[in-house]
């Protein structure tokens, strides 16, 4: 497998912005995707809050235009799913089901999230036989059915409506009392209108019954205890996503429920490992919001793929003796000690060159050579440290100091 720069996990909108913003870049640039290009977005029939489709636009067609944007500046999208990562040389290695090693300089881990199921008798035995997690995928096979949905957020409503075009009847289950539902309003009141939708009140699905395909969903009322059997063909689970990481673990940072840490830049807590979209803690997780993830994220990659480049440049291939000065911008005293190794350095006649390394943006480079803090200083020889500076002297005395010797 060739190296590329850039090997993005996950191609739904965090992913194939990052694809956008990366092969632009003119980074080679790979997409892994197990399953369908375009992620939960491409499950959704109608997004009517992505900016410049006022009219709205289908999941689909959106995902589509930004596969054909991606693949348009070169990024390759490949079916693969990955089942192991090795992250922390400078060489990442992802690892797919099918036996296959990409290797990468930086990756994107954009793998969002998929929807959490209740564990309930009847829901692994009948998933795909009636049991569903999609309504753009499966609602047409209901026409003129009866039909079930779990869930009382945007995506449960919003789909509930969608599937009344095929169902004969949609039956709502949710867990709160009567009229509370946890979607926006605009949606809650039409579904609340719609004549084909049923709502059921503070109850739960504890069952789904069927031999070789759905018949029946037992549902229990969680304040008179009663049970009831509702006749459906399908049911569709909205009840929440679960963060798509398990083959992350122990591998990045992550919070207690699995979404991976960040910082604005989408630094994960390995070098050139950056996390985008719906995988990621964060306050909101739409379609959006997953974009621009992916955007920050391949700048984020592409700035310290050149970083790194340069100090080859500078510094492991220089022809000179390099004086590597690492100072951070809130120690005072470290701005001060780089100014004299600077005197010192330019005293040598051009003998040795100064790269001056700052601690807050450059952790990678202060990780490689052991640096913790700063002021610090490295005498580097053909790409080897030959000794350490003291950066405590006078600029006579660190020009004394400037001799290669291996260390
Ligand atoms: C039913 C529904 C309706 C929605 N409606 C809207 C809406 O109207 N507007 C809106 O803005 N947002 C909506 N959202 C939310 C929106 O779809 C998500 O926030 C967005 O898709 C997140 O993008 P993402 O790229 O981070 O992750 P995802 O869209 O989840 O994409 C991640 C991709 O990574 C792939 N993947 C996962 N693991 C691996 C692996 N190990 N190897 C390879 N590939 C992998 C997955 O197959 C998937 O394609 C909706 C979501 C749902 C479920």
């Amino acid at each position: 497998m060739p190296v590329y720069d850039l090997v993005i996990i996950g191609g739904g909108p965090a992913g194939l912005s990052a694809g956008i913003y990366g092969a632009r870049a003119k980074l080679k640039t790979v997409i892994l995707e197990k399953n369908v290009v375009g992620g939960q977005a491409f499950t959704t029939r109608e997004i009517v809050n992505y900016p410049g489709f006022f009219s709205g636009t289908t999941g689909p067609d959106l995902m589509a235009t930004m596969a054909d944007h991606a693949r348009g500046f070169g990024t390759e999208i490949i079916k693969e799913e990955v089942v192991d990562v090795e992250l922390e040389g400078e060489e990442k290695i992802i690892k797919t089901k099918r036996g296959n090693r990409y290797y990468a300089r930086a990756v994107i881990i954009a793998t969002g999230s998929q929807p959490r199921s209740l564990n309930i008798p009847g829901e692994r035995e009948l998933r795909g036989k009636g049991v569903s997690y999609c309504a753009t995928c499966d609602a047409e096979f209901y026409e003129d059915l009866p039909v079930v949905v779990v869930g009382n957020g945007d995506a449960a409503i919003e789909e509930a409506m969608y599937i009344t075009k095929y169902a004969s009847k949609v039956t709502v289950i949710v867990i709160h009392d009567e009229g509370i539902v946890d979607c926006n309003r605009a949606s809650a009141e039409k579904a609340f209108k719609n004549e084909k939708i049923e709502f059921v009140w503070n109850s739960v699905v504890i069952e789904i019954k069927g031999k070789n395909e759905l018949e029946a969903v037992v549902v229990k009322n969680l304040k008179t205890g009663k049970l009831t059997e509702i006749e459906a063909s399908g049911i569709f689970f909205y009840v929440g996503m679960v963060p798509a990481t398990k083959f992350l673990k122990g591998k990045v940072a992550m919070d207690d429920q699995g979404y991976i840490i960040t910082n604005d830049m989408m630094e994960t807590s390995v070098d050139g490992v950056y996390a985008a979209g719906d995988a990621r803690v964060k306050y909101l997780r739409q379609v959006i919001t997953a974009a621009s993830d992916g955007a920050v994220a391949a700048v984020a990659a592409e700035r310290y793929l050149a970083a790194k480049e340069e100090f080859r440049e500078n510094v492991l291939t220089a022809d000179k003796p390099v004086v590597l000065a690492f100072w951070h911008p809130a120690q005072e005293e470290s701005l001060t000690a780089v100014a004299i190794m600077e005197k010192a350095v330019n005293e040598t006649g051009g003998k040795v060159k100064l790269v001056k390394v700052d601690m807050s943006r450059r952790k990678m480079i202060a990780q490689k050579y052991g640096i913790t803090k700063t002021p610090a200083a490295l005498l580097v020889k053909e790409g080897k440290v030959c000794r350490e500076l003291s950066c405590y002297l006078d600029s006579e005395s660190i020009k004394a100091q400037l001799n290669c010797h291996e260390r």
